[in-house]
C-alpha cells in the first residue's frame, strides 16, 4: 500500500500575499469552494488576527465549505491564537497553524529573541491552540537556514507541546533538493518523537527550485506539500499544487506515494485563481499554461497525429483541460495540414499539397498563426487572395468622457454600397463595435482583444489584435492605427471581411458538391 502525501493548500492565505489588492470576502469564498472541489486534504484560508476582513471570510469558509480541514495562521502570540481559534468555530475539522522564526538571522534581527525564548512561545501557543481544536500545526519559520541542532530541538519540544503536523518551511526559497532533503533525513533520524507528528514541507521558488524541493522532501519521507495554485505566494511564489498533484499521479511507478487530487479539477481552479486574483499564468507553465498541451512543430504535430504519447506525458483531459492544440505555423509540416483538412472534410484529392504548402509557408511567415478560414481560403482562390475587401471603413468617430456615456458613428462601404451607424457603449470601442454590428447585420462574439502600443513614447501606433468567434468558428484581426479606437475598428473590420471570405468560400464548396 503506497503512502498518501497530504496536499494543504495555502493559496489563500500564503498565495494572497503576491497580491496587489487583498481578496475579498466573496472572492475568498468563491475561490474556497472551488479550491475543496480539488479534494485537497487542508486549507489554510487566512491570518485572521490580519485584520476584520480576513476574520470574516476564515469564518464564512469555516462555516460553509466542507471537505478539507479549514486552517487559519496565527503568530505565536496569545491574539493571533485567540483570533484563529474563534474564526474556525464553525469548522468541522478545524486547524490552528502557529509559527515563529528559529534561524539566527531572524532569531537575531527580526525577532530580537534567543532560540529558548522561541521555544517557549512556540511551546505556549502550541498550548493555547489545543484548547480550541486538537489539530495543531506548528511551523519553524526560516527552517531552510536554521542550524539542525537547532531544528531538532524546536521540533522535539514543539511534538512534545502537542503539535499535530510539524512543518518545514524554506521561507526564502534558499535550499537545493539534496540539502532540503537531507534536512527531513536528519529530522527523521535524530528527533525520537517526530512519528507523533505529520511532517510538512512549505517551499518558496526563489530560486526555482519549490517543487523540487517539495518532491524531493517526499522522498526523504515529508507526508504533507504546503502548495498554492498557479505557484502564486509571497515574492517568487509557492510550490505549485498542479505540478506536484501531477508528479505524485504521472510517477506513481517511481515515487511509490499517492495524493487524494482530483487532477481533473485543476484546470478550472487554475483559470479561476489566475482570474480572481488578476495574476494571469505564463504560457508555458507546466500543466496549466496556454501552452502545455500545444504543439507548433511539424514534427511533433506529425509525432502526435500518429500516438498521442509520443510527445505527451499526459493527456490534457486528465487535468481538466478540453484538448490538446496543435498550432498552424511555419514550423509546421504537411501532415498537420493534411489532418486539420480532413477534420474540416476535406480530402486529398481535393487540393495539391505542393502547391498549398508554399501558401502556407508564405502566409504563416507574414501572420504567424494560419487559421482554419486562411486554410480554406488557399484552397478555393489557390493562394491566399489578396482579393478585394468587401467591407471598408470611412470614417470613425467616437467621443468618451468621464461623465456621460460612450458613443461611435463608424461609416463603412459594403462593395458599392455606403453605410454608417452610431452606437453607444460602456467605451467608445465597444460603441464602436456595436455600430459596425448594426451596419453588418450580424454580431461576433469577441474572445480575446489586444492592445500594444508599436513604436516609441508619444508618437507609438496603438495595435489591436481581436480573435473573435462567428458561427463556431475563430477569426483574427489586427489594426493599426494611432488612435486607439481606430485601431480597434481597423481590427474588427478585417474580421468581418474573413467571415465573408469564408461565406464565399462555404458558397465555392456547395456549388462544386452540386456540380
Ligand atoms: C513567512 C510568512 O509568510 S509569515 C506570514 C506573513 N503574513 C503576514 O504578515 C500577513 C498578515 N500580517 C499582518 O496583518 C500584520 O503584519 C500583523 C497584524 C500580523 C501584525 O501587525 P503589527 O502588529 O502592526 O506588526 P508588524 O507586522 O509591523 O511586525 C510584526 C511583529 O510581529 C513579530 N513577529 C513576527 N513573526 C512572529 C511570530 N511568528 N510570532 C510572534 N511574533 C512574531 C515581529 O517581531 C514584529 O514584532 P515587534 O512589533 O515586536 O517588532
Ligand atoms: C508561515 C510560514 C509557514 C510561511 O509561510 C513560510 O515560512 O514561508
Ligand atoms: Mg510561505
Amino acid at each position: 500500500m503506497q503512502d498518501k502525501v497530504w496536499i494543504f493548500d495555502t493559496t489563500l492565505r500564503d498565495g494572497e500575499q503576491a497580491l496587489k489588492a487583498s481578496l475579498t470576502e466573496e472572492d475568498k469564498i468563491q475561490l474556497a469552494h472551488t479550491i475543496s472541489r480539488l479534494n485537497v486534504d487542508v486549507m489554510e484560508v487566512g491570518f485572521p488576527v490580519s485584520s476584520p476582513a480576513d476574520f470574516r471570510a476564515v469564518q464564512r469558509i469555516a462555516n460553509e465549505v466542507k471537505g478539507p480541514a479549514i486552517c487559519g495562521l496565527a503568530r505565536a502570540m496569545p491574539k493571533d491564537i485567540e483570533a484563529c481559534g474563534l474564526a474556525l468555530k464553525g469548522a468541522q475539522q478545524p486547524r490552528i497553524h502557529t509559527f515563529i522564526a528559529t534561524s539566527p538571522l531572524h532569531l537575531q534581527h527580526k525577532l530580537r529573541k534567543s532560540l529558548d525564548d522561541v521555544i517557549e512561545m512556540a511551546e505556549r501557543s502550541i498550548k493555547q491552540a489545543l484548547q480550541y481544536t486538537d489539530d495543531v500545526e506548528f511551523s519553524c519559520e526560516d527552517a531552510g537556514r536554521t542550524p539542525f541542532d537547532d531544528l531538532c530541538k524546536v521540533v522535539d519540544r514543539a511534538i512534545r507541546a502537542g503539535a499535530t503536523t510539524i512543518n518545514i518551511p524554506d521561507t526564502v526559497g534558499y535550499t537545493t533538493p539534496d540539502e532540503y532533503a537531507a534536512i527531513i533525513h536528519h529530522l527523521r533520524n535524530n528527533v525520537a518523537n517526530i512519528d507523533k507528528a505529520r511532517l510538512s514541507v512549505h517551499c518558496h521558488n526563489d530560486l526555482g527550485l519549490a517543487v523540487a524541493n517539495s518532491i524531493a522532501a517526499v522522498q526523504a519521507g515529508a507526508r504533507q506539500i504546503e502548495c498554492t495554485i498557479n505557484g502564486i505566494g509571497e515574492r517568487a511564489g509557492n510550490c505549485s499544487l498542479e505540478e506536484v498533484a501531477m508528479i505524485m499521479k504521472m510517477r506513481q511507478d517511481h515515487l511509490k506515494v499517492h495524493t487524494g487530487i482530483r487532477s481533473e479539477e485543476i484546470y478550472r481552479a487554475s483559470r479561476q485563481v489566475a482570474t480572481i486574483c488578476n495574476m494571469p499564468v505564463q504560457p508555458n507553465k507546466a500543466i496549466v499554461g496556454e501552452n502545455a498541451f500545444a504543439h507548433s512543430s511539424g514534427i511533433h504535430q506529425d509525432g502526435v497525429l500518429k500516438a498521442q504519447n509520443t510527445y505527451e506525458i499526459m493527456a490534457p483531459e486528465t487535468v481538466g483541460v478540453p484538448n490538446n492544440q496543435l498550432n498552424m505555423t511555419s514550423r509546421s509540416g504537411r501532415h498537420v495540414i493534411e489532418h486539420r483538412l480532413s477534420e474540416l472534410g476535406y480530402q486529398a484529392a481535393d487540393y495539391d499539397m505542393d502547391q498549398l504548402y508554399t501558401s502556407f509557408l508564405e502566409l504563416a511567415d507574414q501572420k504567424g498563426t494560419v487559421y482554419d478560414y486562411d486554410l480554406e481560403a488557399m484552397i478555393h482562390f489557390n493562394k491566399l487572395a489578396e482579393q478585394d475587401e468587401f467591407y471598408q471603413l470611412q470614417f470613425v468617430n467616437a467621443s468618451s468622457n468621464s461623465q456621460s456615456i460612450a458613443s461611435a458613428t463608424v461609416g463603412m462601404s459594403l462593395g458599392e454600397e455606403l453605410s454608417q451607424e452610431a452606437a453607444t457603449g460602456n467605451g467608445p470601442v465597444e460603441a464602436a463595435f456595436l455600430a459596425i454590428e448594426r451596419i453588418t447585420g450580424h454580431a461576433v462574439e469577441v474572445i480575446e482583444y489586444n492592445l500594444e502600443a508599436t513604436g516609441q513614447g508619444a508618437s507609438s501606433l496603438g495595435q489591436v489584435n481581436i480573435i473573435a468567434k462567428f458561427d463556431g468558428r475563430q477569426y483574427h484581426g489586427a489594426g493599426l492605427a494611432s488612435d486607439v479606437v481606430e485601431a480597434s475598428v481597423r481590427a474588427m473590420i478585417r474580421v468581418y471581411n474573413l467571415i465573408d471570405r469564408a461565406r464565399k468560400v462555404s458558397d465555392l464548396k456547395q456549388q462544386r458538391k452540386a456540380g
